[in-house]
């Protein structure tokens, strides 16, 4: 599939059955396209990295070579997950990368949200030439490009997901999805038997929770930016809102109050709440939520988070706050 149009013939993936019947026709594309020469991808866990992994293991199975980085700004659980059901579950050549160290050692200091997401976008870069590198006999490079990032780029030229790669490491690219609206690569997703949690992930920044660990980060208030996104995400599944509030997450600022923990006075962070609802991300609708469960996410986050005596909720809508902080 070379062209960047979507045909105005091509029916909207709506069901398994149109899913399959993308999946067939791309499998037989990839396997002319690719031959038996080898696919790099950065996988990342998102769906759309996801679901290209899974369509190209079908179709090459080890002639894909995934590439996970952990930056150490991933949410709980992440990691783990992508070697569960790439590695584990769908028996793929996957390398992992544990970049902790690397990154938040660049980015300590730094509280510039500019400047902290130009370290985390060059610092991949780097980590995954590195890896490129090390690699011998790779002719291609796969992305999760999709639609709208070809709308965006003005349909002329495809949208470089993994943007910035030096000179000699510039791969033909293979992006299965690239004519895809993001509904249906879910669609895809699910068809490909990919879990849910990945499928209907929300969105998530590229700096993931670096921007939401305001100003210069440190390890131990990231890790509770992470305990505390945790314990959201699972009372949200809990409560039936996964996949109807668009966005939620929680922001920990470098800032303390006092406070009163098992009888002792405590100086400790707060947490702050944002969940919104938006249909283009250009304006966006703060959340209506039962209060009950409101109360009981304080309750945990206070008790369960290590560094936390607070929790605010920001009922801004955008404008005049963006959705992140940061
Ligand atoms: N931690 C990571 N490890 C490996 N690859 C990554 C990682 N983060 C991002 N990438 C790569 O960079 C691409 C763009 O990342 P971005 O965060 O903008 O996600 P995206 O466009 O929503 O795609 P996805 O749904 O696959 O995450 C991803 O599709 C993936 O190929």
């Amino acid at each position: 599939m070379s062209s960047n149009v979507r045909p105005a013939t091509m029916e909207r993936i709506t069901t398994p059955a149109l899913a399959e019947s993308f999946i067939d026709q791309q499998l037989a594309e990839l396997r002319q396209q690719i031959g038996d020469k080898k696919v790099l991808l950065a996988l990342s866990g998102g769906v759309d990295s996801s679901v290209v992994a899974a369509l190209l293991i079908k179709a090459i199975g080890k002639q894909l070579i995934c590439v996970h980085v952990n930056h150490g700004l991933l949410r709980k659980g992440e990691p783990e997950q992508v070697i569960e059901v790439f590695q584990n579950q769908m028996d793929a050549n996957l390398i992992y990368v544990d970049a902790v160290d690397r990154f938040l050692d660049k980015l300590a200091g730094i509280s510039d949200p500019e400047q902290k997401r130009k370290i985390i976008g060059k610092e991949f870069i780097d980590v995954f030439a590195e890896e490129a590198q090390k690699l011998e006999g790779i002719s291609f490079l796969a992305q999760g490009t999709i639609y709208p990032d070809i709308l965006e780029s003005d349909g002329i030229k495809s949208h470089h997901n993994v943007g910035g790669l030096p000179e000699d490491l510039q791969f033909e690219l293979v992006e299965p999805v690239k004519l895809l609206y993001k509904d249906e690569v879910r669609v895809v997703g699910k068809a490909l038997g990919l879990p849910d949690n990945m499928v209907y992930r929300q969105p998530f920044p590229g700096p993931g929770l670096g921007v939401r660990c305001i100003g210069a980060i440190t390890r131990d208030r990231l890790e509770a930016v992470r305990e505390s996104d945790a314990i959201l995400r699972e009372e949200f599944a809990k409560n039936g809102l996964e996949g109807k509030v668009w966005q939620y997450f929680t922001v920990v600022p470098d800032i303390k109050s006092t406070g009163i923990i098992d009888g002792k006075r405590s100086f400790d962070w707060p947490v702050i709440i944002r969940a919104v609802n938006t249909v283009d991300a250009v304006t966006a609708e703060v959340a209506q939520l039962d209060f009950g469960m409101m109360q009981h996410i304080v309750d945990r986050i206070t008790h369960e988070v290590s560094g936390v005596n607070r929790v605010l909720w920001d009922l801004t809508p955008k404008p005049t706050g963006t959705i992140e902080w940061e």
